[in-house]
């Protein structure tokens, strides 16, 4: 049994994270927080997440609840993600981030934070992203430069951050199917006169509209043809629930950055 802390309680993911981890029966949900002032703070979270008072009240901040869990489940924002990061580590807590918008050096200090601690971290929690994942490196590798690449993602108007965490790892697993890196290869805006398109660009752009909860596609444009690798999700529920397995997955496991591969056995594949 995993007692869990849900970072970020009150919002979209942490008000449906507090559902599964209520449904899921290895898991606990005894502690959750919000950001200082936010107005959430000493409301119930069993309240807020709609499954009735589980009698867990909302700290503000996580020291104020870090002993009241095993496992911090977050998705908040990056910059307190590493704050949350820095103290799982000195506790000895384990964490699932599912949290976005981590530059390349906070994601290299998590690396090194979880030498400390249990850590899964991944931009998407969704089985059926992750077997995109797999899908797109190998359909890069298999049509190689004959085939331009491109993404489109879609998400609700509230979404802060672009492009979304899961289109920057589809394309930088594209980029490793044909032997690039998406830092080289990457184009986030065209606009003007751009000029034609060079050879081996991946395009990553981005539609912020309404409630979309999170739509990916990947293009691979061949001459005369395209195919078109494309994850639609219809609620949040399948990332909440994929962020419990992972708390659950993280019992007893050694310390260590983990993926959702290394969770759901897709490592080899
Ligand atoms: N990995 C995945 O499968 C998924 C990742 N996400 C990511 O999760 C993050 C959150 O997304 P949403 O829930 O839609 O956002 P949201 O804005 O609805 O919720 C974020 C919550 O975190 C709280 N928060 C912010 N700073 C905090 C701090 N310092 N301490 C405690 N709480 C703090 C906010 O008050 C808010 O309640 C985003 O980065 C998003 O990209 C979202 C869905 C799936
Ligand atoms: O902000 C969201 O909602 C989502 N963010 C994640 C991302 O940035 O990839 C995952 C999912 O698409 C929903």
């Amino acid at each position: 049994m995993m007692n869990v802390i849900v970072a970020g309680a009150a919002g979209r993911m942490g008000r449906r994270i507090g559902v599964m981890v209520d449904r899921h029966p290895d898991l606990l949900y005894t502690g959750g927080f919000e950001a200082p002032g936010s107005p959430a703070i000493g409301s119930d979270a069993g309240e807020l997440a709609g499954i009735g008072r589980n009698g867990v009240q909302i700290g503000a901040g996580l020291e104020s609840v870090i002993d009241q869990g095993d496992v911090i489940i977050d998705f908040t924002h990056h910059a307190a993600t590493m704050t949350f990061a820095r103290l799982a580590a000195r506790h000895g807590k384990a964490m699932v981030i599912g949290t976005t918008g981590l530059t390349g050096d906070e994601l290299a200090e998590l690396a090194e934070l979880a030498t400390a601690f249990p850590c899964v971290q991944a931009p998407n929690m969704s089985v059926c992203v992750n077997v995109l994942f797999k899908l797109v490196k190998k359909t890069a590798a298999i049509l190689g430069d004959a085939y331009d690449i491109e993404i489109i993602e879609a998400h609700h108007n509230q979404k802060k951050d672009a492009p979304s965490g899961t289109a920057l790892k589809l394309g930088e697993l594209a980029a490793e199917g044909v032997g690039r890196r998406l830092t080289e290869v990457g184009v986030y805006e065209r606009s003007g006169m751009v000029g034609v398109r060079k050879p081996h660009e991946i395009g990553i752009q981005s539609i912020r509209a309404a409630d979309i909860v999170g739509e990916h596609t990947v293009f691979f444009a061949g001459p005369g043809e395209r195919l078109e690798l494309t994850h639609r999700a219809h609620t949040r529920d399948h990332f909440a629930r994929g962020a419990t397995v992972a708390a659950a997955w993280l019992e007893n496991r050694p310390n260590g950055l983990y993926t959702m591969f290394d969770v759901l056995g897709l490592q080899d594949l």
